[in-house]
């Protein structure tokens, strides 16, 4: 597809900040944005609800094609995820959700069935997206790519601040734990495994605030952003 509605895709581990960053840098930019995350969680969340088995990968499939997600802004500006018309922007952030969109996100069926619902949010006048593989197998094209990094441990505080903040209690063990086994199975899947693109941009976020690495992603597209 030829590069006419410009893309920038985020990809990389739990963690790196690629949301974060992401949505500022489409407010930014004035672009839309897609969270591709969301909709394999919504997928787990929705099996869940309908007391699907994880192992299941036929109604796992079944289901990727019944479950309805939409996201709406808050008057606040924040995104909301609806699920078949409920409310589980909450529910999809927990890790038990991240854990069940990891396990979901392995069936190559569950992908495919989410590939053109992905392409669809291709609108101009540009679209950020972050993940996985939007760098690799849902927008090759791309004319922006970057893969965010940074330390397991720092990712594991961050998700600990983030967790206190809500309320909910965590040790840093089994924060440090959960990440690293998403972070493995999302890599060493067969279909479509967390991996940088060959052209994407590294950018390791160990040490760097939100505005520094906002900036860092700006600058790449800054350019040639009205070309
Ligand atoms: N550069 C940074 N410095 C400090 N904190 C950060 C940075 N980037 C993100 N954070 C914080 O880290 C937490 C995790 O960020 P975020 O949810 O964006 O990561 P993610 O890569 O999208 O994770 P996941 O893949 O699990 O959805 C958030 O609380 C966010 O505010
Ligand atoms: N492009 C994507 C996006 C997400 N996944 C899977 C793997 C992740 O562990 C899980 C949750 O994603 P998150 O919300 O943490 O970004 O969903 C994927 O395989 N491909």
């Amino acid at each position: 597809m030829p590069d006419i509605v410009p893309v920038l895709t985020i990809d990389g581990p739990s963690g790196s900040g690629k949301g974060t960053i992401s949505r500022l840098v489409a407010h930014r930019l004035g672009w839309h944005y897609l969270d591709s995350g969301a909709l394999y969680r919504a997928v787990g969340v929705a099996a869940g609800w309908a007391g699907i088995d994880l192992d299941d990968d036929g109604a796992l499939v079944r289901c990727t094609f019944d479950t309805q997600v939409d996201f709406t802004e808050a008057g606040d500006g924040e995104l909301r995820v609806i699920v078949n018309g409920t409310d589980a922007t909450d529910e999809l952030r927990t890790e038990t959700a991240g854990a069940a969109a990891s396990a979901i996100a392995a069936i190559p069926q569950v992908r495919a069935a989410l590939r053109d619902r992905q392409r669809a949010f291709r609108q101009p006048p540009g679209l950020v997206t972050d993940g996985r593989d939007m760098g690799t197998v849902i927008f090759p094209d791309a004319r922006y790519k970057v893969f965010l990094t940074a330390s397991a441990e720092e990712r594991a505080e961050r998700r600990h601040k983030q967790l206190k903040s809500k309320g909910v209690s965590v040790t840093m063990d089994g924060l440090l734990r959960e990440i690293l086994a998403r972070d493995a199975r999302d890599a060493g899947r067969t279909v479509a495994p967390l991996r940088p693109a060959d052209d994407a941009v590294h950018i390791d976020t160990t040490g760097l605030g939100i505005d520094a690495v906002v900036e860092r992603v700006l600058a790449l597209v800054a350019p040639r952003a009205g070309s």
